[in-house]
């Protein structure tokens, strides 16, 4: 038997769908670790966040101006202010030692804490006196209504709600949150160290000459790129030849210090595709072999040990689209996203893309874009497996059902790859 097929024999190509299924449940995420919250950013939060007081913490001004009883303004206006007494002045951060009483005001500032009995503050720019320091009297010129300009203690987060849970990346947002609720140390997952071999007895390194039937390794600078992208360290080895021996002596002795292992290349059935004899001698239980998926159909999967080994397609546009389908969503769970999988949208496709139906999914380059509040899709040029040059500017997959084809101005399912612009229309957009 074909060494390809040995350790999976009779197996069907898994749908996409399946195949991801398959590696999400085979994989935990990596023990937690407690780093500081100026580190945090970008890692995966592994720790539920419970408010443990209200914010904001104290009934506070929103404006500063006069906290004053509402009801003591009724019917004031700019031809007849209210004349209320100034009794203490709070700036933010201090206590008020008095309570406002009838006909009474204290000054306040943005961020203070309402003193008793006020039920609402009255701006400088509603006074006769604006802005005028040490005044005695205050004239309110427009009736307030209580609540007027105070944020109600926990009305942002209440004491006991959850506002964070984990599996979330921590961003702008969370770090905020965790820094109002005094998290110095965050609990984090790990972060996934992928190991990334790339083979090829064709293949030369980046700073290597060329030579007949050469071509340089580009597949594990775009692995290690995608790896970083979602939140891995990519642990970049040299190329090897389609040698067993020389794939085992790169990658065996670093095993323990890998969380997963991608390797590009030799997945297929030529006489030198080897990796499913390096996934057995590295005693990995192969999970799947093929998904109806193209390009990168041969993917194999393996599990060692809780550890993924991803045997990716050697052709560059076969491995980007692996890496988005399956490397990618193996490493967030890994890393303990919450949601490991690519974000799919609809758009409306802009061009035709000539290739006949075929009987698995196909995912083709695209550029999405955000054009008058739409999402809009062009296919990429170039669509072969082995191209590297269409990558460029693809920020999406266009995915195309198995059996069907796609017409221009029909709106699609999309894998999101990257971030998209928003175009301003130049030339009108097909509906
Ligand atoms: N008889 C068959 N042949 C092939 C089949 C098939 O079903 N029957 N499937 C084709 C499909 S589809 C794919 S995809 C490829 C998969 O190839 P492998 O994963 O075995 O990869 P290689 O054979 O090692 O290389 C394929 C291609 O990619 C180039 N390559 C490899 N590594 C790199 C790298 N690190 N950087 C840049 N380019 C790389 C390599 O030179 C080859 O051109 O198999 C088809 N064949
Ligand atoms: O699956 Mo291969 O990547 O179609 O060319
Ligand atoms: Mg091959």
């Amino acid at each position: 038997m074909h060494r390809a097929f040995a350790d999976a024999p009779n197996r069907a190509p898994l749908s996409v769908e399946d195949a991801q299924a398959v590696i999400l449940e085979s994989l935990a995420p990596l023990p937690v670790e407690r780093i500081p919250l100026v580190d945090s950013d970008g890692r995966v939060l592994a720790q539920a966040v419970v408010a443990d007081g209200d914010v904001p913490p104290f009934d506070r001004s929103m404006m500063d101006g006069y906290a004053v009883r509402a009801a003591d303004t009724a019917g004031a206006s700019w031809e007849r202010p209210v004349p209320l007494a100034v009794i203490e002045e709070v700036p933010a951060g201090c206590s008020p030692t008095r309570r406002v009483g009838p006909g009474e005001a204290i000054r306040v500032m943005t961020g203070s804490m309402i003193p008793e009995g006020a039920d609402a503050v009255v701006k400088f720019e509603n006074t006769a006196e604006g802005y005028n320091r040490n005044v005695a009297t205050v004239h309110v010129r427009v009736p307030a209504r209580p609540g007027d300009n105070i944020a109600k203690k926990g009305e942002d987060m209440a004491k006991g709600s959850v506002v964070l849970r984990p599996g979330v990346p921590i961003g702008a947002a969370e770090a905020a949150v965790l820094a109002t609720f005094g998290v110095a140390e965050v609990a984090v997952y790990r972060r996934p160290v992928v190991g990334i071999l790339a083979t090829g007895s064709e293949l030369v390194d980046v700073h290597e000459p060329l030579s007949p039937g050469k071509i340089r390794n580009s597949n594990s600078y775009m692995v290690a790129s995608l790896i970083r992208a979602a939140g891995g360290v990519p642990k970049l080895f040299s190329a090897v030849g389609d040698s067993v021996e020389a794939m085992l002596a790169a990658v065996e002795p670093h095993l323990d210090e890998l969380d997963a292992l991608v390797t590009t290349g030799g997945v297929s059935v030529g006489d030198y595709d080897l990796i499913p004899d390096l996934y057995e001698r590295l005693g990995a239980t192969t999970r799947f072999w093929k998904v109806l998926a193209r390009p990168g159909q041969p993917v194999r999967y393996a599990v060692r040990d809780g550890k993924p080994f991803f045997g990716i397609s050697g052709n560059p546009a076969s491995a980007f689209v692996n890496c988005q389908l399956f490397v990618l969503p193996g490493v967030r769970r890994l890393g303990g996203w919450a949601h490991p999988l690519p974000r799919t949208v609809r758009a409306r496709l802009v061009n035709a893309c000539s290739a006949p139906p075929i009987k698995p999914d196909r995912f083709l380059r695209a550029r999405l874009y955000e054009a008058e509040g739409e999402l809009f899709v062009e296919v990429a040029k170039g669509q072969s497996s082995g191209m590297i040059g269409s990558l460029v500017g693809a920020n999406a997959l266009v995915r195309v059902k198995g059996g069907t084809a796609v017409e221009p101005g029909q709106v699609v399912d999309v894998v999101v790859c990257g971030e998209w612009p928003s175009i301003p229309p130049k030339k009108k957009a097909l509906r």
